[in-house]
């Protein structure tokens, strides 16, 4: 129930009625050499670390989440933004340094052994399951979540029907294609039913036939069991469509998290103009000079917000001037989630930077 103080954290101990998961003030940083980071991976910010050299990163800079239950909630970002570190942590792989997560009132800071009883988790990676074959990936894991043999071969059977996989049951995973994989390992997460599920990127290298199938059987069980699932997700387009909310990560920090309409509203009076140059911009011309330092740029891309005036009477200047010439394609379109995070993003570059 929404009691009108949801941005609020809630006084300790009490949990807000009909919340799942709790997380407050949740910090990991990893220390200076430890594991690979990422290529192109660079934090900026008072923070920052030196670009080159390894150095401590902190992937989860004070976050505070709640997720209502049956909720589609994701966890938007880009690539190295914190949100698998932060799955991590909620499944009780990750110790978190410091803050507290509540899922179902288990603290799972202090028992992090109880998320796998709660939480149904599906990985990045699939080695785990990568030698067995799709049916027995499926029936091994109702065994581990604690079915007797006979309710694993059944809940097996079910789920490979429902995701139209029993034609590849008998194969290998590690022989699959990436899609198939992947629905391979969502299969099996599905079995052993938990309240809670946790799926980092489940759709990634899947076909459009295999996405409708894993919403489908992700909203059969949101409306039969009130299953309640996390999502991360790079995906602007399918976090517009599926999402019920969304947190929008960026550099270990929720910046945003609302509903996909209400993250549109916040650039409702913009639109989005992209332009594509034939080759370098002419930059001689004052109006695009004039332009670039507003552009996200990207190759010869430049992706540019503007109020509905300044994109009309830019896209007239354009069309009739000299740059023309130069312009390989432009498009006007109307915000989608992508805006908005480049808004808050650039805002937070601009901050940083001022
Ligand atoms: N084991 C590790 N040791 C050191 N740094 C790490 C480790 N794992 C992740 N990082 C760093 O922590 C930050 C967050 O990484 P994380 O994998 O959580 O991001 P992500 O949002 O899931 O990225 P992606 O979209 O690429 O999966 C990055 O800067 C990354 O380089």
């Amino acid at each position: 129930m929404n009691t009108g103080t949801e941005d609020q954290a809630p006084p300790a101990g009490a949990a807000v009625r009909d919340t799942v998961c709790t997380v407050r003030g949740l910090i990991r940083t990893y220390p200076a050499g430890s594991g690979t980071r990422r290529p192109g991976l660079r934090r900026r910010g008072p923070a920052a670390v030196p670009a080159a050299g390894p150095a401590a990163v902190r992937a989860s800079d004070g976050i505070d989440l709640d997720v209502a239950r049956g909720e589609l909630f994701g966890i938007l970002g880009p690539n190295g933004a914190g949100k698998t570190t932060l799955v991590r942590q909620l499944t009780g792989l990750l110790r978190p340094d410091a803050g507290s997560i509540d899922v179902l009132g288990h603290d799972l800071v202090r028992h992090p052994d109880r998320a796998a009883r709660l939480i149904g988790y599906l990985g990045q990676e699939s080695t785990a399951l990568d030698e067995l074959t799709v049916s027995l990936a499926a029936e091994t894991t109702g065994r581990l979540r604690g079915l007797d043999a006979a309710a694993a071969r059944a809940a097996r059977d079910a789920v490979l029907d429902e995701l139209e996989l029993a034609p590849i049951a008998s194969r290998p995973i590690k022989r699959l294609s990436g899609g198939q994989r992947r629905l391979a390992c969502f299969a099996a997460t599905l079995v052993g039913e938990r309240p809670v599920l946790v799926l980092d990127e489940p759709t990634t290298g899947m076909d459009p036939v295999a996405r409708r199938a894993v919403w489908a059987a992700l909203g059969r069980r949101r409306a039969e069991n009130g299953t309640t699932v996390l999502l991360v997700t790079h995906n602007v387009i399918e976090a517009e469509t599926v999402l019920d909310r969304v947190a929008v990560l960026d550099q270990g920090r929720v910046i945003a998290c609302d509903t996909p309409a209400g993250l549109r509203a916040l650039v409702a009076d913009e639109v989005r103009l992209d332009l594509v140059w034939r080759a370098d911009p002419p930059l001689d011309l004052p109006e695009i000079a004039a332009l670039k330092p507003l552009a996200d740029i990207s190759g010869r891309r430049w992706t540019l917000r503007l109020p509905h005036d300044r994109a009309r009477s830019t896209v007239a200047a354009l069309t009739s001037g000299p740059g023309y010439a130069a312009l390989d394609d432009f498009t006007l379109a109307t915000p989608s989630l992508e805006d908005v995070y480049l808004a808050l993003g650039g805002r937070a570059k601009g901050l940083v930077k001022a």
